[in-house]
This record gives structure tokens, sequence and C-alpha cells, in this order.
């Protein structure tokens, strides 16, 4: 592999939902140790498009390289030391509430073990780390004996960031990470993503509405628009892209050649 391979390349993916085409031919290269945004109006394709990459989601067409391997001609088993490299920021935390607070952070981590794709980590060992990575999402580490039902919004996204890069994943994803959060936090979110990104050199994909979000986590940010990456620059151009389409999600305009489908 050359380093000219980019870390994600998406070729003519597709996928419909019965008469509704949802991807309709998304390409997309991620070059390795760079953050991608990827901003788009709701039930444009975003999370359809993560969930593609993950395999959740099976594409009609098109190819999802993961260092130069396309993913989606690999059967479920031959998919999993891939899919292993991947670390998730679900929108809501996605946290488990019969676990504690330790026991969420580590909880990929253990089951890895478990399942002998990682290694072997007691108890004892998982708490210890558990609260390490709780100091580096500037928290301190007896929070991990809580519930994730008594933090707040905030605290949750940050243990869900914790999880997310408990493995030290080469790829991370984060879905709307700002989401239901005050503008202050959700900067102090984005600030940790980043700083994390940079320390494990990971290649990411974000999703976002947030443009704040997007100018200060992407090395790029791209518009998902008619189940295409219609246009993408530096996130700096996010609000002069010169694409009357971008301009018009990117300053909330309502009149402009974006049509909203109310039943979507
Ligand atoms: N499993 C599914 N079955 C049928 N339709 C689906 C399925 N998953 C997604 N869709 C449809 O695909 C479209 C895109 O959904 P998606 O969740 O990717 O949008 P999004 O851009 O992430 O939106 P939002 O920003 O509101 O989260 C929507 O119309 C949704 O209803």
């Amino acid at each position: 592999m050359s380093d000219a391979t980019p870390k994600i390349r998406i070729r003519g993916l597709k996928k419909a939902f019965g008469p509704k085409v949802v991807l309709d031919g998304v390409d997309l290269d991620v070059m390795g140790g760079t953050s991608f945004v990827v901003i788009g109006g709701s039930g444009t394709g975003k999370s359809v498009l993560l969930r593609c990459i993950l395999g959740l989601i099976t594409p009609d067409a098109g190819s999802i390289e993961i260092d130069g391997v396309d993913v989606t001609t690999l059967s479920s088993r031959q998919r999993e030391p891939y899919m292993a490299r991947i670390g998730m920021l679900f929108q809501n935390g996605a946290l488990f509430d019969s676990l504690s607070v330790w026991e969420n952070v580590t909880f990929g981590l253990v089951a890895a073990a478990r399942a002998g794709h990682g290694p072997r980590i007691t108890r004892a060992q998982a708490r210890v780390r558990a609260g390490a990575l709780l100091e580096q999402v500037g928290m301190d580490p007896a929070v991990g004996a809580l519930s994730p039902s008594e933090l707040s919004g905030g605290m949750q996204k940050r243990v869900g960031l914790a999880r997310a890069i408990a493995a030290r994943p080469e790829i991370l994803f984060f879905d709307e990470p700002t989401t239901g959060l005050d503008p202050i936090m959700g900067a102090v979110i984005d600030g940790l993503i980043a700083d994390c990104v940079r320390k494990l050199g990971s290649t990411a994909i974000a999703i976002t509405h947030d443009m704040a979000s997007a100018q200060r986590i992407g090395d790029r940010v791209g518009m998902l628009y008619e189940g295409r990456l219609i246009w993408q620059g530096p996130p700096s151009t996010l609000f002069d892209s010169g694409n009357p389409v971008v301009d018009q999600f990117t300053h909330g305009r309502r009149e402009g050649p974006i049509k909203i489908d109310v039943r979507s």
C-alpha cells in the first residue's frame, strides 16, 4: 500500500430502501490521519453512509475500501479485523445503564478479549484502564463508579468518547457529537475529539448538522445532497463555498435550490 492510498476509499456507493434512493453514487477519499466531516440536511443519508462503512447496512452497489481492501466483498468473519479497527461515538452516547461508567468504557476491550480478538484483561486491569481513559477525556476517574444515568449529557458524551478510543482505533466515527449539548460543552467535546484523534493518529469521519463543530473537527468537509457528495473543501470555505446548495445549507436560508421533503 503506497502512502497515497486513502485509509478509506468509497466509490459509487448506492443504497435504496424500496423506492427511496438514499445514496446514489457516493465517492469519498479520506487520507490516513485526517478528519473528514460530512454535513447535510436531515434524512440525506449521513447515518446510512456510516452504517454502510460499519457493515451494518449492505449497500446495493459500489465499493468501500479500508487500507485498499474492499470490505463489501468480505464475509462477516473476514470483515471482523477491519471493523475492530473502528471506534465509534454514537449520537446519544449509547451507554448501558445496567453497567457502571467504568464498565461501559472498557466494554469493547473486555468483549474483544472474550472473543479472542484482543489481549486478556482482568476486571481490576479494566478498571484502572477506564480511569486513565476517563482522565484523558477530562473526567475524574472516580466517576467510573457511577451509573451513566447519574451523568449530564456532556459527561455522557465524554464517557462515550473514552469508550470509542479505548482500543486505540485506527479509525474513529463520530455521529453528531455535539447534538443536545450547549454551545460551550459542544466546543469542549469538539476540542477533546480533535485532541484524541491527533494523539492516536486516527483517521476520522464525523457527521454533523453543526457548522461550528464541522469547522473545529474537520480537515475537510463534504456535503451530502441528493445521494451524492456534491461538494467538498477545507472547513474555512464552508460559509463561502461558491456552491449554491452548500451556501443555502450553511447559512440556513429558507430560499434556495434545496427542496425540503417533509416526508423524509
Ligand atoms: N433501515 C431503514 N429502512 C428504511 N429506510 C431507512 C432505513 N435507514 C434509513 N432509512 C431512510 O434513509 C433516509 C436517510 O436516513 P439517515 O438516517 O441516513 O439520514 P441522516 O442524514 O442521518 O438524517 P439526520 O440528520 O436527521 O439524522 C431516511 O429517509 C430514512 O428514513
